[in-house]
C-alpha cells in the first residue's frame, strides 16, 4: 500500500508532526513545495498544514509567518494551492487531514484541517478518519510541537493506517 503524506510547514511544527504520522503509516513524506501533481498510484493519501487565520494558509498569511521568524519558512505554497492545482485525482481514494494550531478550544483558534477534508471532499476522495489537530505551545512563532503530540501524531498514523487498511485491498 503506497501512502503518501504531503505537509506545509513555517516554522516546523507541521513537519514535525507530518513526519510523526509517517513513521507511524511507515509512509513517505513530502513537503508540498515539491508533492506531485499526479496521485495516480496513491492508495492513502493524508494532507496537513498550519491553522491561519482560523483555517488553511493564503499567501498573506504565509508571508505574515515569513516576516515572524528569523529562518526561511519550511513551505514556500499552501496545500491549498497544491489541492487546486492537482490534476484528476482517483475517486474514492482515502484521504485524512490533519493541522497544526494553538492548544484552545477550537471555537476559538479554527482548524485548518476542517478545510482541507473539505477540499479533499470536494475533489471526490473518501475519508479514512476525521480531521484531527495537533497542538504547538503558545508562542505562534514557536519551532515545535507541544510535548507529547508527535507520539500522539504517531499513534495517530497507525490507527488510521490499520483503518485504511480495511477499506483498501
Ligand atoms: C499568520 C498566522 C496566523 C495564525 N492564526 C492562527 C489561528 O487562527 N489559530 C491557531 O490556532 N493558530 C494560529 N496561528 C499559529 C499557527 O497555527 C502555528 O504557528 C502553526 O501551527 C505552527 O506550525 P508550523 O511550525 O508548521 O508553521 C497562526 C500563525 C500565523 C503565523
Amino acid at each position: 500500500m503506497r501512502t503518501l503524506v504531503v505537509f506545509e510547514s513555517m516554522f516546523g511544527a507541521t513537519e514535525q508532526i507530518a513526519r510523526a504520522i509517517a513513521k507511524g503509516l511507515d509512509a513517505e513524506v513530502v513537503n508540498v513545495d515539491d508533492a506531485p501533481a499526479d496521485l495516480t498510484g496513491v492508495d492513502l493519501l493524508v494532507v496537513g498544514g498550519p491553522t491561519h487565520v482560523h483555517g488553511m494558509s493564503r499567501a498573506t498569511t504565509r508571508k505574515s509567518a515569513a516576516d515572524q521568524g528569523d529562518q526561511p519558512t519550511r513551505s514556500k505554497t499552501g496545500v491549498r494551492e497544491w489541492l487546486g492545482s492537482l490534476g484528476p485525482v482517483p475517486q474514492g481514494l482515502p484521504v485524512a487531514a490533519f493541522d497544526t494550531r494553538i492548544d484552545k478550544s477550537r471555537w476559538l483558534t479554527g482548524a485548518a484541517s476542517l478545510g482541507i477534508a473539505k477540499l479533499l471532499r470536494r475533489r471526490g476522495c473518501r475519508l479514512a478518519a476525521p480531521a484531527e489537530s495537533f497542538f504547538v505551545g503558545t508562542d505562534p512563532a514557536g519551532t515545535g510541537s507541544a510535548p507529547g503530540e508527535p507520539d500522539r501524531a504517531q499513534a495517530w498514523g497507525v490507527a488510521l493506517g490499520a483503518a485504511a487498511r480495511r477499506t483498501v485491498s
